[in-house]
C-alpha cells in the first residue's frame, strides 16, 4: 500500500499529475436590471436599470514554472470561472466576472472530450488562449429606452456561459529524449551535462516524473534534454511506469538510447542480465510498439558506466563496447556519467564531450529544417490570404503604384463599401437609397465581407456605426 502511494510521489512529496480530466464552465451573465428611475421634481424620470455584467471567461495560459497539472488538479474536477453581477439603479451596470485563468506546463493539449478533438496545443511559453467566454450580461430596462418607448420596464436575463469537459494532457516538449532501463544511469547523464538536478540512487524506478535539462551553446543555440522513467519488457503494454511516460517520448525530436555496460536492471534479481545490445533492440520494439515509427527518431547509443573495468559476469568492459558497436547500427559514445558529475565541466575525459557534440549537432540539424518548413507554410499562407483578400476587394486595396494610392485616398470622400458598389454599376446613396439598401450585390459584399475576412479586416470596410445583421440584438429589436 505505502509503495503504491509512494511510487508516484516525488521529492515535494506532491503527486505527479500530467493527465487530468476537468469539467470546465465559464460564468454566467447578469441580469439586467428593471428599475424606474427617482428623481427630486421629476416624476418621469424614465427608465434606470443597468445592463448585468457578463461571466467570467475561462482563459489558459502556457507558464514556464509549471511542470505538472497537480495544480489544477488541487482546485477541483469542476471549475466555474465567477458570474457576472446584475444591473443596479440609476443605469449602474453590474459587475463584470473575474476570469479564471489556468496556468500549465509547455507541451500541454487540450481536448474536448465530447468531440475527442485537441482544442488547443500550448506549445509555446507565454502562449493565451481564452478557452471558454463567458455568458453575456442582460439589458437592463434603460436599454429599451427610444423615443417611442419612454418608459419600458422590460429587461433580459444573463445569458448562461458555455461549459466543457476537457481533458488536459501533458506530454513534455524536448529535443532529446533519453531513454533507457531502470537505473542505466539516465538521470546521472542529465545531471552531468546540464544544471538539471534529478534524484540519483542505486535502485530502480528513482525517477518517476520527466526532467529536462537545457544544453547552451556559443551562439545562442539550446537543446533541452528530457530524462525520462525507465522503460522495461511490456512497458507498451503499461507496465512498469509504463504508458504514462511513453506519452512523453512521443514529442521529443529526436531520442538517445542509455544503456548500462555493467550490468542491466532485471526484475527478479535471480534472472540474469541482458546483453547492451538487446537491451537496445528491446527499447525499439517497445517504443515501435507504442507508436510506430518512434524508434526511426534514435540517433545515439549511450554505452554507460565505462569507468568500470569489468562487468557483474567478469567480461572487460572494452570488449562488450566492441561488439555493441558491431551490432547496433547507431552511433555508439562510451561515455562515464558518474565521472562526468564528478570532474564537472571538463567532459573529456568522461568521454561526455563527443557524445554531447554529436547530439546537439543532431538537433540543430532537424530543428533547423523544421524551421525552414514553418517559414515555407507560413509564406505560403500569407500569400494565398492576399491573394484571396486583393480577389475579394476588386483590387480596391491593391494599389499598383504609389501616386496612384495618395490620389485615390484624397479624392475619394465615400466608404469603400460605396466605392465597391460604384464599380459593380450601382450609384450608391440618393435616388436609389431602397435599390441600395436591398441590392443583391450589397449583400453579397456583406456576405463576403463576413466570411473572408474573419474580423480582420472588417474594419476597413464597416462605416462608423454601423453594424452587421444579427450583430446586436438591440437594432434589431428596435427596428422589427
Ligand atoms: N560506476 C558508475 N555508476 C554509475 C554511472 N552512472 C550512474 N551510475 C550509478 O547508477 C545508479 C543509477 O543511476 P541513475 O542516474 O539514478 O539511473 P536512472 O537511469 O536515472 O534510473 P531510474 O531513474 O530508476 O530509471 C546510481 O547509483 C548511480 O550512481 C557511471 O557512469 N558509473
Ligand atoms: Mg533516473
Amino acid at each position: 500500500m505505502f509503495r503504491r502511494s509512494a511510487a508516484l510521489m516525488d521529492k515535494s512529496g506532491r503527486r505527479f499529475v500530467d493527465n487530468l480530466k476537468v469539467l470546465l464552465s465559464s460564468g454566467t451573465g447578469g441580469d439586467g436590471a428593471s428599475i424606474m428611475a427617482h428623481e427630486h421634481g421629476n416624476e418621469f424620470a424614465g427608465p434606470g436599470g443597468g445592463n448585468g455584467g457578463n461571466g467570467g471567461n475561462i482563459m489558459i495560459k502556457c507558464v514556464k514554472d509549471k511542470y505538472d497539472l497537480s495544480h489544477i488538479k488541487q482546485l477541483g474536477t469542476q471549475l466555474k470561472a465567477p458570474d457576472g453581477c446584475c444591473g443596479y439603479a440609476r443605469e449602474a451596470h453590474g459587475k463584470r466576472g473575474k476570469d479564471m485563468w489556468l496556468e500549465v506546463p509547455l507541451g500541454t493539449e487540450i481536448i474536448d472530450v465530447d468531440t475527442n478533438e485537441v482544442v488547443y496545443d500550448m506549445n509555446e511559453v507565454g502562449m493565451e488562449v481564452l478557452l471558454l467566454e463567458g455568458g453575456q450580461g442582460g439589458k437592463g430596462n434603460a436599454a429599451f429606452a427610444n423615443k417611442w418607448h419612454h418608459s419600458p420596464i422590460e429587461s433580459t436575463r444573463g445569458l448562461p456561459g458555455n461549459t466543457m469537459l476537457a481533458q488536459l494532457e501533458l506530454k513534455s516538449i524536448a529535443d532529446c529524449g533519453l531513454i533507457g532501463y531502470p537505473n542505466a544511469g539516465k538521470s546521472s547523464l542529465l545531471s552531468a551535462i546540464s544544471s538539471s538536478k534529478p534524484a540519483v540512487a542505486p535502485y530502480a524506478f528513482t525517477t518517476l516524473r520527466p526532467y529536462i535539462g537545457v544544453l547552451h551553446d556559443l551562439y545562442g543555440n539550446t537543446c533541452r534534454i528530457a530524462d525520462i522513467p525507465g522503460l522495461m519488457e511490456g512497458a507498451y503494454e503499461n507496465r512498469g511506469l509504463g504508458h504514462q511516460f511513453l506519452r512523453h517520448v512521443e514529442r521529443t525530436k529526436t531520442l538517445a538510447f542509455v544503456v548500462d555496460m555493467h550490468s542491466t536492471y532485471t526484475p527478479d534479481p535471480k534472472e540474469p542480465s541482458m546483453e547492451p545490445w538487446d537491451v537496445v533492440a528491446l527499447l525499439q520494439c517497445e517504443l515501435e510498439y507504442y507508436l510506430p515509427n518512434l524508434s526511426e527518431r534514435a540517433i545515439m547509443v549511450f554505452a554507460n558506466k565505462m569507468d568500470q573495468e569489468v562487468d557483474t559476469n567478469g567480461r572487460p568492459l572494452v570488449d562488450k563496447l566492441k561488439e555493441l558497436t558491431d551490432r547496433v547500427t547507431l552511433p555508439v559514445f562510451p561515455v562515464s556519467a558518474a565521472l562526468g558529475i564528478a570532474l564537472g565541466p571538463d567532459h573529456k575525459q568522461a568521454g561526455l564531450s563527443a557524445a554531447i557534440q554529436f547530439m546537439c549537432h543532431k538537433v540543430f540539424e532537424s530543428k533547423s529544417s523544421e524551421r525552414q518548413l514553418l517559414q515555407k507554410r507560413r509564406a505560403n499562407e500569407e500569400m494565398q490570404l492576399q491573394k484571396v483578400f486583393e480577389y475579394k476587394n476588386n483590387g480596391i486595396f491593391s494599389f499598383e503604384d504609389d501616386e496612384d494610392h495618395g490620389d485615390s485616398l484624397t479624392e475619394s470622400t465615400q466608404s469603400l463599401v460605396d466605392q465597391q458598389l460604384d464599380q459593380l454599376g450601382f450609384s450608391g446613396l440618393g435616388e436609389t437609397f431602397d435599390g441600395y439598401e436591398h441590392s443583391i450585390a450589397r449583400n453579397k459584399l456583406h456576405e463576403y465581407r463576413d466570411l473572408t475576412m474573419k474580423g480582420k479586416y472588417w474594419r476597413l470596410t464597416r462605416q462608423k456605426g454601423e453594424s452587421l445583421r444579427n450583430e446586436k440584438w438591440k437594432s434589431s429589436t428596435r427596428s422589427s
